[in-house]
């Protein structure tokens, strides 16, 4: 059995830094990513890597808004309801049909939405505003409202300009913007290679969650809970095996995935109990500790140190405090490295949907649950939100903001929301 009597240990003088301040020492590893071509189908999700300019404009030709026939405008002057223009038709135009045959005064073309505007004509009249007649083997397409020049008419480059920014870079593409990649050829996209990120669980009452309980131990539901997160904001993440309470195996697990992986996220070890292994790692001769106290509950103990050069978050092992820590410093260093234009969650100003009464000097993210009533935004904070209560994070979709020295909240004050991302809650 451990014994740690000595109480002046260092483990015990930790200085705490603001959440802030350690979200900058963090991003300063998220460097940007290195750009991969994914096809178009696979692009969903990704950011891209450099920004896009249109390679010709769109729509490339004039375009009919309407299933009709396509006229000169000039040549519906007179019309009037008792004064019908009739034109000669002289050629029908489907979708993707170029028409040889320029409309000149006194001519129309049937056409389709979708298809190009012949030569010549300036307007589309549309099919419920003509009646047609037959003459001598010729069909007429008679008309009795005035249109205008470029009347169901899509000019070309309507919607973009050769040479026009299309997509800027660090654009995460969603369906508009495979629309856009897709209208315009692009079918090989460059993204920026997702981060990779090894996601290591330390204690030794972890079981895998396909073992039978046994006393006194738990399954392991942090990996799964931040590879989850991981991927959210856009990494590749690696659940490695977990390792007991250990500081040297610890040490070698870390440090074989921190020269595999772009970051390691360990999850457990990182208070000052007798077996908190992170909190000795980092203690040890080469590493280069960022922070391992932040003034923030839950997950004031949480860590991040620079080991060989590269990027440890030892996050608490407490469900509600690692979820919360993946988020706030996690989440924003994999935006960084993706090029995200905001690495950082939204936060938005809401109403309290209930008194709040845990005062505390640290801020407090609180999980919460936004709705809406009256029209206005509120949100109401989960009922049990201990950092080690797991089962609340799945019923949240913000964590409000609450700062240090905050009195009593009542229902409907104002507040301050991060807005979560994914989960269940839609
Ligand atoms: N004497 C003190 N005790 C504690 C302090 C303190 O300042 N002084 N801080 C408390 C706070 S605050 C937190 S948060 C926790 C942090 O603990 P650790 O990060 O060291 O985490 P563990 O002790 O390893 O585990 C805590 C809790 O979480 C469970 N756990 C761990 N890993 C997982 C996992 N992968 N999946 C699910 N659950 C996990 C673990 O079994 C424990 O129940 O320390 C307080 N104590
Ligand atoms: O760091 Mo702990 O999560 O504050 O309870």
């Amino acid at each position: 059995m451990k014994h740690s009597d000595d109480y002046s240990n260092e483990k015990f003088k930790r200085r705490a830094i603001s959440v802030e301040e350690a979200q900058e020492r963090v991003m300063q590893y998220g460097k940007p990513g290195t750009a991969e071509f994914v096809p178009l189908s696979e692009a969903n999700g990704r950011f891209l890597a450099e920004s896009l300019h249109a390679p010709h404009p769109f729509p490339h030709f004039r375009r009919s808004g309407m299933d009709g026939y396509a006229v000169v405008s000039a040549d519906t002057k007179n019309c009037a309801e008792n004064e019908t223009v009739w034109l000669r038709v002289v050629d029908e135009i489907p979708c993707g049909y170029v028409s040889d045959r320029p409309i000149t005064s006194g001519l129309a073309a049937r056409i389709m939405t979708g298809a190009q505007v012949p030569k010549g004509a300036d307007a589309v009249v549309m099919l419920e505003a003509t009646r047609l007649r037959e003459e001598a083997g010729d069909v007429y397409v008679g008309l009795k409202k005035k249109v205008e020049p470029g009347n169901n008419v899509t000019p070309v480059g309507y919607e973009l300009e050769e040479g026009q920014l299309l997509l800027e870079q660090g654009r995460q593409l969603g369906a508009g913007e495979i629309s856009v990649l897709a209208s315009f050829g692009i079918h090989s996209v460059p993204v920026v290679r997702k981060p990779r990120v090894a996601v290591i669980s330390t204690g030794s009452e972890l079981l895998s969650v396909d073992e039978p309980l046994q006393p006194g131990r738990i399954r392991n539901s942090n990996s799964f809970m931040l590879a989850v997160q991981i991927r959210e904001a856009g990494g590749e993440p690696y659940i490695l095996d977990s390792v007991q309470d250990d500081v040297e195996a610890a040490r070698r697990t870390v440090l074989d995935a921190l020269s595999g992986f772009d970051y390691v996220v360990t999850s457990g070890g990182v208070s000052v109990g007798d077996y908190d292994i992170m909190g000795d790692l980092v203690r040890q001769e080469g590493v280069d500790l960022l922070f391992n106290k932040i003034t923030m509950r839950p997950g004031s103990v949480t860590t991040a140190a620079v080991i060989d050069g590269g990027l440890l978050f030892a996050l608490s092992g407490n469900p509600g405090a690692c979820f919360v820590g993946c988020e706030l410093l996690v989440r924003p260093v994999i935006r960084t490295m993706l090029g995200a234009r905001q690495p950082f969650l939204p936060r938005w100003e809401v109403l309290l949907g209930a008194d709040y009464h845990r005062v505390n000097n640290f801020t407090r993210f609180v999980r919460a649950r936004t709705e809406i009533r009256d029209g206005r935004i509120y949100a109401v904070p989960a009922a049990v939100d201990e950092s080690s209560v797991m089962i609340s994070i799945k019923d949240s979709d913000c964590l409000i903001v609450i700062p240090p020295g905050t009195g009593q909240l009542r229902t409907g004050d104002k507040i301050e929301i991060i807005k979560l991302e994914g989960g269940g809650w839609s």
